[in-house]
């Protein structure tokens, strides 16, 4: 039996739609693969109840698939499904990293990237890999049709999660289908920006290109209370905030000293709208990692 851990991750980062993502320090969902003649899936933890076993309906099916590697798969989350964390890609991520060794395929981590977004398909019916290129690499990861590049980056982060569901498959109908060529020009700007950020560690610069005036006003409207919990963090010293993938989790990029102040006030103000959240203070963290 092999284990792996497989790290939460936040897509878009508001400029980066589909494109961009970050693995986080924490939360993480941690998987046991043993090889079987069928794939059958065991799932416990967070939200584990909204979870279905069904190889057909869970992400790891669809990538014990892909790899033509039968196993009994445990899944026990920690990353709440419907959170915006990339609960669906963390299990697939993890799943795929720890098939890959068990049954010895020989596949690099970038290559394991679209094998685990076929995971992906299946919940939201889209095989994008912003989420599971991160869960599979570390770091900052830019993923398109022809690869992803990673960087290293150090920056503090504060994701706050509020008690309330969103998923990908209804927060991707409300993404207008079309974008003014002004709006193109600032958003080529701000991902420039963001990216240049990630390469100097430098909390402002990726604050700063967290900007999106495309798709994150559309979905903001599934999240009661955005734009007030978006302006308290911003006075509590966040340098940077939008929606984690598709919501509802909220982000902030900030200075080291100030994730408890920034989470404090983000919480608050979800509880001033009557809506119970918890927060990670957290980090740009590593990949799947195989024990
Ligand atoms: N292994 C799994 N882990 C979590 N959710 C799963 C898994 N397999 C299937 N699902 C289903 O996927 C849906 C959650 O995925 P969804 O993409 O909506 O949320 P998310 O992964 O937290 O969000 P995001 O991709 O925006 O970060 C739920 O309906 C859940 O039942
Ligand atoms: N890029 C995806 C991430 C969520 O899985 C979205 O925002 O729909």
């Amino acid at each position: 039996m092999l284990t792996v851990r497989a790290p939460a991750t936040s897509a878009n980062l508001g400029s980066g739609f589909d494109v961009f993502g970050v693995a986080l320090d924490r939360p993480a969902d941690v998987v046991r693969v043993e090889k079987a003649d069928e794939i059958s899936i065991e799932v416990t933890g967070v939200g584990s109840q909204y979870i279905p076993e069904d190889p057909d309906k869970n992400t790891v099916g669809a990538v014990a698939d892909a790899l033509d590697a039968p196993a009994h798969i445990e899944i026990d989350k920690g990353v709440r499904p419907a959170s915006g964390l990339g609960s669906s890609a963390a299990s697939a991520a993890a799943a795929a990293v720890g098939l890959n060794e068990l049954y010895d395929r020989g596949h690099s981590r970038e290559e394991l990237v679209p094998i685990a977004a076929k995971g992906e398909a299946v919940v939201s019916g889209d095989a994008h890999d912003d989420n599971v290129a991160p869960s599979i690499m570390g770091g900052f990861t830019i993923a398109t049709d022809d690869g992803v590049t990673k960087v290293d980056a150090d920056i503090p982060l504060v994701a706050c999660l509020p008690d309330i569901v969103v998923s990908t498959r209804d927060a991707r109908r409300v993404v207008p289908e079309s974008a003014r060529v002004d709006q193109l020009v600032e958003t080529v700007g701000w991902a420039a920006t963001l990216t240049t950020g990630m390469h100097r560690d430098d909390p402002h610069l990726v604050g700063e290109g967290m900007n999106d005036t495309v798709v994150t006003p559309a979905r903001a409207e599934l999240i009661d209370g955005y734009s007030q919990v978006r302006d308290a963090a911003l006075d509590a010293g966040a340098t940077g905030v939008t929606i984690s993938g598709a919501g509802p989790t909220v982000i902030a990029a900030c200075e080291e000293g100030n994730r408890r102040s920034v989470g404090t006030a983000m919480i608050d103000r979800f509880n001033s709208v009557g809506v119970e959240a918890r927060v990670y203070q957290t980090e740009i963290g590593r990949g799947a990692t195989l024990f």
